[in-house]
């Protein structure tokens, strides 16, 4: 929970707030992870209850999980969900086309299962992350622990062949110990700078015996609402703006953070 009202955080806000338009009665919805999930999270509870939505959620992420369960929605696991009607969640990076890059907060396994089983998905951020080409934002690779080196130098020789600009990789720490995901595996970080041909780059890297998933969503973003600094959000599709969806003021945002968890 953020403590002060930075101006990424009002346009995380705003994109979240944005958000709750797609949102309709007696949906089966996907919670993201990450800040801008969380507030969407915050901002549907109440949101729902007022509005008495009847929504089923599950998440893809067990803080996601507890946060939601928590603030009193309805939380089940994706196999009691069955198929989904909309996934909203955060993103690192957005290029022109709604692809993506997912996984800073080591989620992106679970993210993009959700997604996958969901007819819509919306992606909710600020312009931060939008970006020309992907590859800025170090791609996230979730490997097994097992062999974890081995699966690292499977890895180096698959960017040694691919296009792209730079071919470092390194295992994600807390402090002394590797961060772990929600399914007990490992998160290695590469460091590409520029990913020219992302299609090709997700299959090798998924090709690799040790690797679960990388973090590269590519066409699976149908639509991004997209929080401004000045608290606007807009509803982008492939290639351009839509229509406006939020405008935020200060009052609203400090009584999210008043409210605390
Ligand atoms: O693993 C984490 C997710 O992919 C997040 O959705 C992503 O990192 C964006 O997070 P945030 O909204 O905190 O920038």
């Amino acid at each position: 929970m953020p403590d002060r009202l930075t101006p990424q955080n009002r346009a995380k806000y705003a994109a979240a707030r944005g958000a709750l338009n797609y949102v309709e009665k007696d949906m089966k919805l996907g919670l993201g992870t990450g800040s801008t999930a969380e507030w969407f999270v915050r901002l549907l509870a109440p949101h729902a209850e007022q509005q008495n939505l009847n929504l089923t959620c599950t998440s893809t992420s067990e803080r996601t999980a507890d946060l939601a369960a928590h603030l009193g929605l309805r939380v089940v696991t994706l196999d009691e969900a069955g198929w989904l009607d909309l996934t909203i969640d955060g993103a690192d990076e957005v290029d022109p086309d709604l692809n993506l890059i997912k996984g800073g907060g080591a989620a992106h396994l679970r993210e993009k299962i959700v997604a996958t089983a969901s007819d819509r998905m919306v992606v909710i951020t600020d312009d931060s992350k939008l970006v020309g080409k992907l590859g800025k934002f170090p791609l996230p690779v979730e490997v097994i622990p097992f062999g974890w080196s081995a699966t690292r130098s499977l890895i180096e020789e698959v960017l040694e062949e691919s296009d792209v600009a730079g071919t470092r990789v390194e295992i994600r720490m807390n402090g002394e110990m590797p961060v772990q995901t929600d399914e007990g595996n490992l998160v290695l970080d590469l460091h590409l700078e520029a990913i020219n041909a992302p299609e090709e780059l997700s299959l090798m890297l998924n090709r690799i015996p040790g690797v679960v998933e990388n973090g590269l969503f590519l066409g699976m973003a149908d639509e991004v609402s997209l929080g401004l600094t000045d608290g606007t959000a807009q509803a982008v599709v492939a290639g351009g703006t839509g229509r406006e969806l939020a405008y935020v003021d200060e009052l609203d945002i400090a009584s999210i953070l008043a409210a605390g968890t």
